[in-house]
């Protein structure tokens, strides 16, 4: 005890004082932290996450500041800037070269492979693949758990699931127009929880279809609840859609990862080597992966894959990409998910930013583009990201995810009908009764996903090439006449046009889809004649597309927003401004009569305008919006008829981002094609419309296109010269709408 005191008397005067010191210095510390802080927060003030100009040239306590910021206080940049897309590159960013010879190194993850990308005029649409792992191990279960019969159920369970959700969503969508809806994103999640491969039943039990499990066709036991796919279509589809490797028949272990990893760098070259599977034939051996999409399967790989994945599930919010929840699907051919966004191409600065600030482009080293801005910005990604575009030809894109997903999703095809238009079936217990446009329940969407819904007599006339489903399409050589006789003459049917119904039609596949139209609405207007899977051209055009509407919209109207615009056309009033063959004529003459037109059509579009002392007076927003919005239209409309009848296509695809959401569009195109063809063409939509260039860069890029596309035989696809027919002329005269008479 006596040691301990004589100890602490001889050091306590020390310890004391060393104490006191370092108190003191760490108050001095302190103060002078507390005064740096001060300075800092005055330093940014703005808050804009921009350096200051008088940054040029520190003081010495700034410069000391600087190296004292808060960790969180560039994280709150990098958030920020980040999510509303207006990211400058920082200075220190990565040195670009160091970063393009990295991905160059073998085994540096490149994840390209997944994406699909098409530059337009107005909109940037990228399209990405996710392969999904549960699905194979599902299919590869049900072969020793259930043989073929249930593997080839479970395929119809999934592609109904598919179809579903893309239907359901997107005639919810277009009762409003809103581009981001958290209750369709909401109930699509909850079908998708549903929909996991490895709770099938209980996902099947929850839509009352009857799991038999012995390989018949699948039956809704509620035409309420459910869609059922064409079960024969189907059924067919999966044996002529069955890829096997050359290599299997070889004994090679599929089960192995070595063996997965092989299979996985050879999947694009199965397009060549498809096996017609009967079912009566022994249980296939099967390889992990029956995706054609070659997405390599490395450690690093799948993190950089997660990363890129886990970010787009967020990246709804993003203020300038719009992620289109409702469109993603799930592919059986490629056997996984296809999801689907776009950006304004006049951002596109921001979206290379954006890329760059979340790493993507250090794991992307080539991707498949198309449209105009993969050649137009070619350079800029090449410069800023280091990803080369692996340039697709925009008309063979637009064909090929055009088909494809005609191919893939059931009930992708619908058109609009008035409201008059009943059913040829007597069974009409069967079918419920369809609802008006917007209010398409999920019963007539079953009704017609099954290709229960039948035309009238007066639509027979294309029926026999119309109803045709996937399974009649290899095979047979019957080539009806694109543009039959009528019997009897259809009445003008106008008023009920504008309640038209939705009604869906069988995707048209194989030898019975050729020769068809396609009219593609984007800024401007694309028109193809399509003679078989990538027999095509491209025959006229047009200036007067989209942009013309959506560039004249943005003058006439208030409107910034696309959505905005549709909405205030709605309610809008096309007679205040559109002069009307009536009020040329006076409403009841009969020199109409001998030049057969009714009174109450346009016979000019804004000409009423032209009457007035005010053109403004009595005129809204939304009367200019919807008389545009039908101009635009009813002169695509003509355009598309004349080509059609040029060239000699009874069905017309309309398609492109202009339509999206666009009933009043669609709704007119369907009824002009009717009117002026007189019931002799249909027009035909699609749900995907604005991504068939985006997924046929992806599908091109990865050489997957031909009958694999189309599901059709290509030994059944009419030649171009059986038609004995050579055209030189179109490429000199319909080539361009816009003339250039020195050419000529
Ligand atoms: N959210 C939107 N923003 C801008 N335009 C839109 C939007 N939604 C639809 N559109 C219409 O779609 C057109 C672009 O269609 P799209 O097929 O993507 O063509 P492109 O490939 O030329 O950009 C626009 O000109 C406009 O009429
Ligand atoms: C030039 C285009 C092919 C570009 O395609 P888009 O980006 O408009 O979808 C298209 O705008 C177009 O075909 N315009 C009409 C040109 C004409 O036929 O006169």
């Amino acid at each position: 005890m006596s040691k301990i005191s004589a100890w602490s008397s001889a050091w306590l005067p020390f310890l004391a004082g060393a104490a006191s010191a370092s108190l003191l210095w760490t108050a001095i510390y302190l103060k002078y932290e507390l005064y740096l802080l001060g300075t800092e927060i005055d330093y940014d003030s703005d808050d804009d996450g921009e350096q200051d100009s008088d940054d040029e040239e520190p003081q010495s306590n700034v410069r000391r500041k600087r190296l004292m910021r808060w960790p969180w206080d560039k994280l709150r940049n990098t958030v920020i800037h980040a999510s509303t897309a207006l990211l400058h590159i920082s200075n220190d960013a990565p040195d670009l070269e160091t970063e393009r010879s990295a991905k160059d190194k073998t085994g540096h993850p490149c994840i390209g492979a997944i994406f699909g990308l098409d530059v337009g005029g107005t909109l940037t649409k990228l399209v990405y693949f996710e392969e999904q792992i549960h699905e194979y191990k599902r299919t590869e279960s049900s072969y020793h758990t259930g043989g073929l019969m249930h593997h080839r159920k479970t395929e119809q369970y999934h592609a109904a699931a598919s179809a579903f959700q893309v239907l359901q969503a997107r005639t919810d969508t277009m009762k409003q127009h809103d581009d981001d809806s958290n209750t369709d994103l909401h109930r699509l999640m909850h079908q998708r929880i549903e929909s996991v491969p490895d709770r099938l039943d209980e996902f099947a039990s929850s839509y009352n279809i009857i799991n038999s499990g012995n390989g018949e066709a699948l039956s809704p036991t509620s035409h309420d609840t459910w869609v059922s796919p064409g079960s024969v279509d189907l059924e067919e589809y999966e044996f002529r859609t069955f890829k096997r490797e050359a290599s299997a028949s070889s004994g090679n272990d599929y089960n192995s990862p070595t063996s997965t990893a092989a299979a996985a760098t050879t999947t694009t070259t199965a397009t060549t080597t498809t096996i017609q599977q009967h079912p009566d034939s022994p249980t296939p051996p099967i390889k992990k992966s029956m995706s054609l999409v070659d997405i390599p399967k490395s450690n690093q790989h799948a993190e950089a894959l997660n990363n890129f994945y886990s970010f787009a599930r967020r990246l709804d919010t993003y203020q300038t990409a719009v992620k289109e929840k409702e469109l993603s699907y799930y592919s059986r051919k490629l056997r996984g998910q296809f999801h689907f966004i776009r950006f304004e191409t006049r951002h596109m600065q921001n979206a290379m930013n954006l890329m760059r600030i979340n790493n993507f482009h250090q794991n992307i080293k080539e991707i498949g583009a198309t449209g105009g801005g993969a050649h137009k910005y070619a350079n800029e990604w090449d410069k800023n990201l280091g990803i080369q575009m692996a340039k697709q030809d925009e008309m063979d894109s637009l064909v090929a995810g055009m088909q494809f997903v005609m191919s893939d999703i059931v009930g992708e095809c619908y058109t609009f009908k008035p409201n008059d238009w009943k059913e040829e079936s007597s069974s009409s217990s069967s079918v419920p009764t369809e609802e008006p446009e917007n209010t398409m329940s999920a019963a007539a969407t079953a009704a017609a996903v099954n290709g229960s819904l039948r035309k009238t007599p007066s639509q027979n006339s294309i029926a026999s090439s119309d109803c045709c489903d996937v399974t009649t399409a290899a095979g047979t050589e019957q080539y009806s006449d694109p543009l039959p006789i009528l019997t009897e003459e259809p009445k003008p049917r106008i008023d009920q046009w504008w309640t038209s119904k939705k009604v869906q039609r069988d995707n048209v596949m194989g030898a019975h889809a050729y020769p068809y139209l396609l009219v593609s609405i984007g800024t401007g207007v694309s028109i193809l004649r399509v003679d078989g899977p990538r027999q095509h051209e491209r025959v006229s055009g047009s200036t007067i597309g989209g942009g013309t509407y959506w560039g004249l919209c943005r003058l006439l109207t208030g409107s910034d927003s696309f959505s905005d615009v549709l909405n205030l056309a709605m309610k809008g009033d096309p007679s205040k401004v559109d002069m009307m063959v009536g009020d040329i004529y006076g409403k009841n003459s009969d020199a109409l009569e001998k030049i057969g037109l009714p009174s109450d059509i346009v016979a000019s579009s804004f000409g009423k305008l032209v009457a007035k002392q005010n053109p403004s007076e009595d005129v809204k927003e939304e009367d200019l919006a919807r008389a545009l919005l039908l101009m635009v239209t009813n002169n695509i409309g003509q355009v598309a008829h004349l080509n059609a009848r040029l060239h000699n296509t009874a069905r017309i695809y309309f398609v492109g981002t202009f339509l999206q959401h666009n009933t009043i569009s669609q709704q007119r195109l369907a009824h002009a094609i009717d009117y002026w063809s007189k019931g002799e063409m249909e027009a035909q939509f699609l749900e995907h419309e604005g991504y068939f260039g985006a997924l046929g860069a992806f599908l091109l890029n990865h050489g997957i296109e031909g009958d694999v596309v189309t599901g059709a035989d290509p030994h059944h696809v009419r030649p171009r010269s059986s038609r004995g027919k050579k055209r030189p002329w179109i490429k000199m005269h319909h080539r361009s709408n816009s003339m250039n008479f020195t050419e000529l």
